[in-house]
């Protein structure tokens, strides 16, 4: 499928609202992947399929997660079931197989340890893109032009700080992330 028709297929499946979300995330990741090495064409693909199951009713997501292969902790917070969906359909829906841009739909929510450059990209693009509001989002904009390491790390401690606040459970593959990315931060360490 060429990237236009991607585009088609997932405005069609979106709010407009949410597509809007999507076309910033896409530019927004290649405008990163320019900046900091990484494939653009592999992170608008991830950018463009990340949030395709988005606003599919959680029911479906769970059902499709057991047929699928999906280890079951994912479903302990439902709300990051969708990117291992999108990912699960991507090669029938869209042609994509490569197992990068797969695994950065899989991880665009609650990131893991050892996130490849195209999955920070596409995380960050996910929370830094226009049309995301919140306090700290134009200071980790600036940082994420220089360093995409700590960029994350700010990201995390900000996803976690939130998620706290609203007494919502914190899932454990973003508190394995974190730690490991403020080490390597500190320790500066490329990765
Ligand atoms: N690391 C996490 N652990 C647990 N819940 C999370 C985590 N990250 C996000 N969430 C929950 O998922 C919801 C969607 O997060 P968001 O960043 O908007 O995801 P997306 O861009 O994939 O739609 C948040 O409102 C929050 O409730």
């Amino acid at each position: 499928m060429t990237e236009e028709q991607i585009r088609e297929k997932v405005k069609a499946e979106l709010s407009p609202k949410r597509f809007r979300h999507v076309e910033g995330v896409v530019h927004t990741a290649d405008r990163l992947a320019r900046i900091h090495g990484a494939n653009p064409d592999h992170a608008r693909l991830a950018a463009w399929i990340h949030d395709f199951c988005r606003e599919w009713p959680k029911e479906k997501l769970v059902q499709m997660a057991k047929n699928s292969n999906i280890h079951e902790m994912f479903f302990e917070v439902t709300e990051l079931l969708h990117g291992h969906i999108a990912a699960a359909i991507a090669p029938q829906e869209f042609g994509i197989t490569d197992e990068d841009v797969l695994n950065a739909s899989r991880y665009h929510t609650s990131g893991r340890r050892n996130m490849s450059l195209l999955e920070k990209v596409v995380y960050l693009a996910d929370a830094l893109e226009p049309g995301r509001e919140y306090p700290a989002v134009e200071e980790l904009r600036k940082v994420a032009e220089e360093d995409l390491n700590m960029a994350l790390a700010l990201s995390f401690d900000n996803t976690i700080e939130y998620l706290i606040k609203r007494r919502h459970p914190i899932f454990p593959l973003t508190v394995q992330a974190r730690n490991e990315i403020w080490r390597v931060v500190k320790d500066g360490r490329v990765v």
